[in-house]
């Protein structure tokens, strides 16, 4: 299939300037914008309005994991920000997911709310180490399928998961992929990684980009090109 998966970038800079620097070259039909725990912490919520202001989808990634009333007192907070979508910690159970999920009942503009399964920076041994027993792939379909059953939007999970998830799921339950790296590029701290040309074939909705872009010599033109290997 040809590409139906949207490119958010995330804005991991420690300079709400150079942020904006970025985002100033960037065309708000073309990506999205995440604004995750360093950003958001530099700049706060103004800095979230202005690129929603900017006509930006925002997708406001501070990974809520907390107690159930905490957890949905943000995800208002972060809904009356304007933001597209906002995520939580599918650990963090049922009663959190559902929750979080209630408070945002009864607005007039709800943005997708979402839960991360198993970080992308993790693999095996290190959930065996935090006391996850079982394979990557089965932590991640039976948290996405405690985010299913409290009817949430959808996950947060790496590309090699997603094509059992859509099967199991359907195309209704959005997948949100990070750890997407193009042929050749530096991994970092990313352990499930996969080409944005191989994640977009899979019909994920969103791919996360970072480093790939904002780490660039020319970001905007480190952009575009992931968006012409999609075509
Ligand atoms: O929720 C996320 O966005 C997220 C979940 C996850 O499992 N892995 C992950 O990398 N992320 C975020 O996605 C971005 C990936 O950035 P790069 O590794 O630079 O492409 C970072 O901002 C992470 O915080």
């Amino acid at each position: 299939m040809t590409s139906q998966s949207r490119i958010f970038v995330a804005l991991d800079y420690a300079d709400c300037n150079a942020a904006r620097e970025l985002v100033a070259q960037l065309n708000p039909e073309q990506c999205g914008l995440k604004v995750g725990k360093e950003l958001f912490t530099r700049g706060g919520a103004e800095l979230v309005k202005e690129f929603i202001a900017a006509g930006f989808d925002v997708f406001l990634d501070l990974k809520f994991h907390d107690i159930p009333t905490t957890v949905a007192k943000a995800v208002r907070a972060a809904a009356e920000l304007g933001v597209w979508m906002v995520n939580v910690h599918a650990s963090g159970g049922s009663r959190m997911l559902t929750a979080a999920r209630e408070a945002l009942e009864g607005l007039p503009k709800r943005p997708y709310l979402i839960a991360v399964t198993v970080l992308t920076s993790m693999e095996q041994a290190d959930l065996a180490e935090v006391g996850v027993q079982g394979t990557v792939a089965e932590q991640v379909e039976r948290l996405a399928q405690l985010t299913y059953a409290n009817q949430l939007d959808g996950v947060v999970c790496s590309a090699h998961e997603a094509e059992q998830l859509k099967q199991k799921f359907g195309a209704g339950f959005m997948l949100v992929t990070p750890g997407i790296r193009p042929q050749g590029a530096a991994l970092g701290d990313q352990r499930r990684v996969m080409t944005p040309v191989q994640a977009s074939q899979l019909g994920i909705e969103v791919l996360v980009i970072g480093r790939p872009i904002t780490q660039a010599p020319d970001p905007a033109r480190a952009l575009a090109e992931i968006y012409a290997s999609l075509t």
